[in-house]
């Protein structure tokens, strides 16, 4: 596990010092490992710049992502591919992409659930898939489906925003036999998308999630959902709501996803709406940012030496040096948020923002993951005192969130090729020192 805390910043883990409570995880002849697992549907991205009108023509709502037939995308495909306008054809989906940042963040395993084509051709979507995810995402748990994987033409138009049709090939036929129980019980975390309650009749890739929530929540592993997009949301948001509330512990949306579930344009409140349901939340909202919220106990909360930010909930950011905490946890729990601008205003040339939700949360994990980490190996430690969700507090996991996030837009890529630099190794310098 590389801990987010390579930095030096004083929030996280000074793996430079011979500090006592290093002094401990070192003369452990081997640390226990902590990762996190995920479901996705195993999906190829085949991106294109288009025309507005192109989107009209194939009945594609801009911003969504629609499940098309296979007459469909063979026409989408023909015409995308004859005119030339296929830019990329890499490895997607929203967890396959969260997992496989986690992985290159914490240089550490993560396990990825889902199918893979039985008989591979070289070059074919499953190769492409394998070949462009981490070695550190372990693979061995995929059920072999006798089909395809499944396509997502990523479609950006010329404001950078994307719109998505869904080829669905196999993608949706995991069933629940094989979703590892050991696995999901023993992981840190159990990361799932909105996308997977959507599918038909028949497939199993529904009832295999329900059956890892199960597990999940048997062991108390965090659950934690990413929302996918607006439209699947307001198609009944009751229903969402509820399903938060009973499964979720962590929640990562975006402001038209958070306006979608709460009703609440500000991102804040949606933010502080949506944590009557789960125990944190992570709200992206482009180039306004991103938004933590979450509990602390009464007792262990942190004023912030930051200026207080002005908003809809005036001074809201006023305990972000807190740690998040379970709500259950909390003897008084209090409500925690903090939020931050886009790292350096954003990279100078934004191809398309696809993905960097995605990275954002994979931070978000690797923070969570570390915590469990260092419980396990340094359970000694006054950090452990109370039982906290994450490793570092509200405004730190902003900072290394925004980092990410900013990374995925100047790689153009909702894959990561490579960590952060190393050279960077104090946030706060990175940060305010250029
Ligand atoms: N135009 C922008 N300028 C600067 N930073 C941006 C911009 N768009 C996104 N970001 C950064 O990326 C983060 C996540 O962006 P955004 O809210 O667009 O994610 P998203 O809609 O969930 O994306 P996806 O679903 O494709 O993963 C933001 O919090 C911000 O840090
Ligand atoms: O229906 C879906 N299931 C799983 N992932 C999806 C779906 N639609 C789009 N994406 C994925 O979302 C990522 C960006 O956040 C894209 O890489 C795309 O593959």
């Amino acid at each position: 596990m590389k801990f987010p805390g390579q930095r030096k910043s004083k929030h996280y883990f000074p793996v430079n010092h011979r500090d006592p409570l290093l002094a401990q995880l070192t003369h452990q002849p081997q640390a226990q490992a902590s990762y996190v697992c995920g479901i996705d549907q195993t999906l190829v991205d085949i991106e294109a710049k288009v025309e507005a009108e192109l989107l009209e023509r194939y009945g594609l709502p801009k911003g969504n992502s629609t499940l098309i037939n296979d007459e469909q995308a063979h026409a989408l495909y023909t015409e995308l591919k004859s005119n030339n306008m296929i830019s990329d054809e890499f490895a997607g989906g929203t967890i396959g992409n969260t997992v496989h940042n986690y992985s290159i963040l914490a240089d550490d395993r993560s396990v990825l659930f889902g199918v893979m084509s039985q008989n591979i051709m070289v070059g074919s979507y499953a190769y492409r898939y394998l070949c462009n995810t981490s070695s550190k995402v372990d693979l061995n748990y995929l059920q072999p489906v006798d089909g395809p994987i499944g396509r997502c033409f990523t479609l950006i138009s010329d404001d950078g925003e994307r719109t998505f049709a869904i080829s669905k090939g196999s993608m949706d036929k995991l069933t629940p036999e094989f979703i590892n129980k050991d696995v999901v019980q023993n992981s840190a975390a159990l990361v799932l998308t909105a996308y997977l309650m959507r599918a038909a009749e028949g497939d199993g890739m529904t009832s295999a999630a329900m059956k890892a929530i199960e597990y999940a929540k048997e062991a108390d592993v965090p659950v934690v959902l990413t929302l996918g997009t607006r439209f699947l949301i307001q198609e009944d948001p009751k229903w969402w709501q509820k399903f938060i509330k009973e499964h979720v512990t962590i929640l990562a949306m975006n402001e038209d996803e958070g306006e979608a579930l709460t009703g609440q344009v500000d991102p804040l409140l949606a933010s502080e709406a949506a944590l009557e349901w789960c125990d944190m939340v992570l709200t992206t909202a482009g180039p306004i940012g991103l938004y933590t919220a979450g509990y602390v106990d009464d007792s262990a909360k942190r004023q912030t030496s930051h200026p207080l930010l002005p908003g809809a909930i005036p001074e809201f950011n006023r305990y972000e040096f807190s740690r998040p905490m379970l709500k259950a946890d909390c003897d008084e729990p209090i409500k925690v948020y903090a939020h931050i601008s886009p790292y350096m205003g954003g990279p100078e040339l934004i191809r398309n923002t696809n993905g960097a939700g995605d990275g954002a949360l994979s931070a978000l994990l690797h923070d969570l993951s570390a915590n469990v980490f260092h419980k396990v190996n340094v359970p000694g430690s006054s950090k452990h005192k109370r039982e906290g969700l994450c490793y570092s507090s509200f405004s730190q996991i902003c900072k290394y969130a925004n980092r990410v996030a900013y990374e995925v837009l100047a790689q153009h890529s909702p894959r990561l090729s490579r960590a952060l630099p190393e050279r960077e190794d104090s946030l706060e310098e990175s940060y305010w020192e250029r």
